[in-house]
């Protein structure tokens, strides 16, 4: 086990579960139908609960699902690298509901949450700066390159690239500093990366094959490359790509039939399209019939730059590209009537990308101007879409936020026009019908609800409730709560107290080799004060090496959100981080984590967000630690499954098949076995937790262990006050009374709906 990380928090399933009432007591969603009553009238006596945090912490939580996975240290960086994390929450500082996209009063909607489909995404064009940069650099250091650096040649907040300056940023630069197999492979994987991040849960990617000569790389190289990385990146993350095959406008027939020809060869490697793009002013598009007619002849899916500027928009011209039959269409700006409604009649896929057509002038007006207002009434289906994101800086989150802004949908019709884009891709039908997962997702509302407290002693009362129906949720990361940090201090402490051990040792091996000497054994008494002594931090970052860039990354942004109580804390791990970072001697260092102390205790003092360590009662880890073993075994063998415990407790003689454990570490389970039976669980589980994607879907149990229940209500009784101000400011000064009247009535609509 990599000491000092430990999850307190597991993954667990929420339903609208809140707290009826009684403090600390929860309700866990029942899935399915038949319940409407029922929750209803839960519903109703919450509401009229004025404790129950549920209402005013998070709002309405309305939808059936969420999936809460609190991390600390370490994790944070793999869950956002790896890209299950959808978006970040932080239960000890942030008002949950600034990411609560779903709630049925909340007037905003986190984008970057809403499970995404990108249909249109040039790979070269959406490369990121900060990438090209990244390979500048190399190069730079290697000789390779006389090339400007990218953050002066497209510097930041430059977007007003037109048809004039955009092509030749291609041809006179992007492809001079891309042009060996590690700068490919390096920039497919950040743009892969950065859709991910963006929250895109299926991604049409399309690329011209390019030959480079200079390093000795062929069409068929460079598509290797693109697609290795592509297979790769399917293999370990729950975002699925295939790619699409342009052919460029400037092509001469031969070269489009070779574009279609990699097509065909490489269509077993993911490649499902073919798409004609390039400059519109350039090329006679007729000369394409030959290479669009072999594609489709192959069962290969079309895709057309359509009309997208005047010159390109001849009715000889459109009328030949239709007759190419292609399946969707991009941009389509200029265009005629008796063509549109021809478009309309077919029903065709279109491909609309609003901030590149504004940036780059391609259509006249702005934002609310754009012709997504006029087809969104035809009845075909659209895909919003980036183009270049690299270039014109907008994610695909953002042109859902651009949509809503402009044209003012509403939730309801957001969901709408993110599932429209299900039917159109080109992917097989395992791929709709992953994505048709994702739109229960959609479909209720993805309420992210934050885990509601579960009572720490009655683990058992958790309702479990198989799941034969698709995940609905996402995982949330909590940023980790003090309490955490203080675990895994302690957790690093009995490794260090049981030095010489191997890391892939647990604490319970140790504490029980080492002859049950309680004084080193990582569980703790609740009654004796915790303190994050100097130790401890040295400890914690030490082994962590918490926080990485990554998380400093994150943190910076969550400090220029100016949310203060977030903050604070926030300001804690910058200090942190400069404390793993730039001290020179241990003096020094350790001299600087007094400082953090020292600092957190006036963050305390300020913000009243306790950034002290939480009682936690080791015990109870043990118990649902256990208990969320049992649960995914049962759904793994079967409800009858018993697994062989052999003992109950913890620490002492006749522990040998206790379990002492479970945690996350980057998608490991990080348990210590002692008999093969166990080992047996181990393998079990991992097999869950790697195939995530499918367990999550198909099996994943509502397991949840909030651990930290009490420290959680507490923090948010403790915030209260801040909350209830931001939120009337949020809600326009609605009262919440008066909310639980219209929150009961849209939840009559939703599910009589
Ligand atoms: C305004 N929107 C657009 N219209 C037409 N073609 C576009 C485009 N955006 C990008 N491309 C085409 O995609 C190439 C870059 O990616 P790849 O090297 O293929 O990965 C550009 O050279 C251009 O031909």
């Amino acid at each position: 086990m990599r000491p000092g990380i430990r999850t307190q928090e597991f993954c667990g399933e929420l339903g609208p579960g809140r707290p009826t009432g009684g403090a600390g007591s929860l309700v866990l969603q029942q899935f399915g139908g038949g319940k409407r009553a029922d929750q209803r009238q839960r519903r109703r006596k919450i509401s009229g609960s004025p404790d129950s945090w549920g209402r005013k912490v998070l709002g309405v939580p309305d939808g059936p699902h969420s999936i809460v996975a609190v991390a600390t240290g370490q994790m944070l960086d793999r869950y956002w690298a790896s890209g299950t994390v959808l978006s970040l929450c932080d239960i000890e500082g942030c008002p949950l509901y600034h990411h609560q996209p779903w709630s049925l009063n909340s007037p905003e909607m986190d984008f970057r949450s809403l499970p995404k489909i990108e249909l249109h995404a040039h790979l070269s064009g959406s490369i990121s700066r900060e990438s090209l940069h990244d390979v500048w650099v190399d190069k730079i250091k290697k000789g390779q390159t006389t090339l400007r650096d990218p953050l002066e040649e497209m510097p930041a907040g430059k977007f007003d690239y037109d048809l004039e300056t955009f092509f030749p940023l291609f041809s006179k630069y992007i492809y001079n500093l891309c042009n060996d197999s590690a700068s490919l492979a390096f920039t497919t994987q950040s743009v892969l990366q950065d859709f991910q991040r963006d929250g895109v849960i299926y991604l049409e990617l399309r690329t011209t094959p390019r030959a480079i000569p200079s390093a000795n790389i062929t069409k068929d190289d460079y598509l290797k490359t693109i697609l290795d990385c592509i297979q790769s990146f399917n293999a370990s993350s729950s975002m699925k790509t295939n790619l699409i095959l342009s052919i460029d406008r400037r092509n001469d027939e031969a070269t489009a039939l070779q574009v279609v020809d990699l097509a065909i060869a490489y269509r077993p490697q993911g490649v499902v399209g073919v798409d004609l793009c390039g400059d519109p002013a350039v090329g006679d598009v007729s000369i394409f019939q030959p290479a669009f007619e072999k594609a489709a002849q192959h069962g290969l899916k079309i895709t057309i730059h359509f009309a997208e500027a005047p010159q390109s928009s001849t009715p000889k011209e459109l009328w030949t590209l239709l007759s190419f039959k292609p399946d969707r269409i991009g941009h389509v700006i200029n265009v005629p009537e008796d063509v549109k409604e021809e478009i309309k009649k077919r029903k065709l896929g279109l491909e609309l990308c609003l901030s590149c057509n504004v940036h780059a002038k391609m259509i006249t007006g702005t934002f609310g101007d754009h012709h997504f207002g006029w087809w969104k009434e035809t009845g075909c289906p659209i895909a919003l879409s980036t183009d270049d994101v690299g270039v014109f800086g907008s994610s695909l989150s953002n042109e859902y936020a651009l949509i809503v802004e402009h044209f003012g949908l509403d939730r309801a019709e957001i969901c709408e026009l993110a599932r429209d884009a299900i039917d159109i891709i080109f992917g097989s039908e395992e791929d709709k019908e992953r994505e048709g997962s994702f739109q229960i997702w959609i479909n209720d509302k993805c309420s992210c609800q934050v885990a509601d407290a579960i009572p720490q002693d009655k683990p058992t009362e958790l309702q479990h409730q198989p799941i034969n129906q698709p995940l609905g949720g996402r995982f949330y990361l909590f940023l980790p709560e003090t309490q955490f940090l203080s675990q895994a201090c302690r957790n690093t402490l009995s490794i260090n107290h049981n030095h010489g051990h191997d890391h892939n040792h647990n604490h319970k091996q140790s504490s029980s080799s080492n002859n049950g000497d309680e004084e080193e054994d990582w569980q703790y008494d609740m009654d004796e004060p915790e303190e994050m002594s100097l130790d401890n931090l040295l400890h914690y970052i030490g082994y962590t090496g918490f926080p990485s860039q990554e998380a400093a990354h994150i943190l910076t942004r969550y400090i220029e959100s100016g949310d203060t109580p977030k903050a604070g804390k926030v300001s804690l791990y910058m200090h942190l981080l400069k404390n793993a970072s730039d001290t020179t001697s241990n003096e020094e260092f350790e001299d600087r984590v007094m400082q953090t102390i020292r600092l957190c205790d006036e963050i305390t003092n300020e913000t009243g967000n306790c950034l002290l360590p939480h009682e936690h009662d080791a015990e109870d880890h043990f118990k649902h630690a256990r208990w969320d073993v049992e649960q995914m075994c049962k759904v793994k063998f079967g409800e009858n499954y018993q697994i062989p415990w052999n003992t109950a407790g913890n620490g002492g003689e006749g522990q040998q098949n206790q379990l002492v454990g479970v945690d996350f570490d980057g998608g490991r389970l990080q348990y210590q076995p002692r008999g093969a039976n166990e080992w047996q669980l181990v393998e079990t589980f991992m097999e869950l937790l790697t195939q995530k994607p499918e367990f999550l879907k198909e099996a994943f149990v509502p397991v949840i262990a909030a651990r930290n229940a009490e420290a959680v209500r507490r923090a948010a009784v403790a915030r209260d006050a801040i909350r209830s101000n931001q939120m009337a400011a949020q809600f326009g000064g609605m009262s919440f009374g008066r909310n639980d009247v219209e929150e009961e009535d849209a939840d009559e609509a939703m599910y009589d709906g």
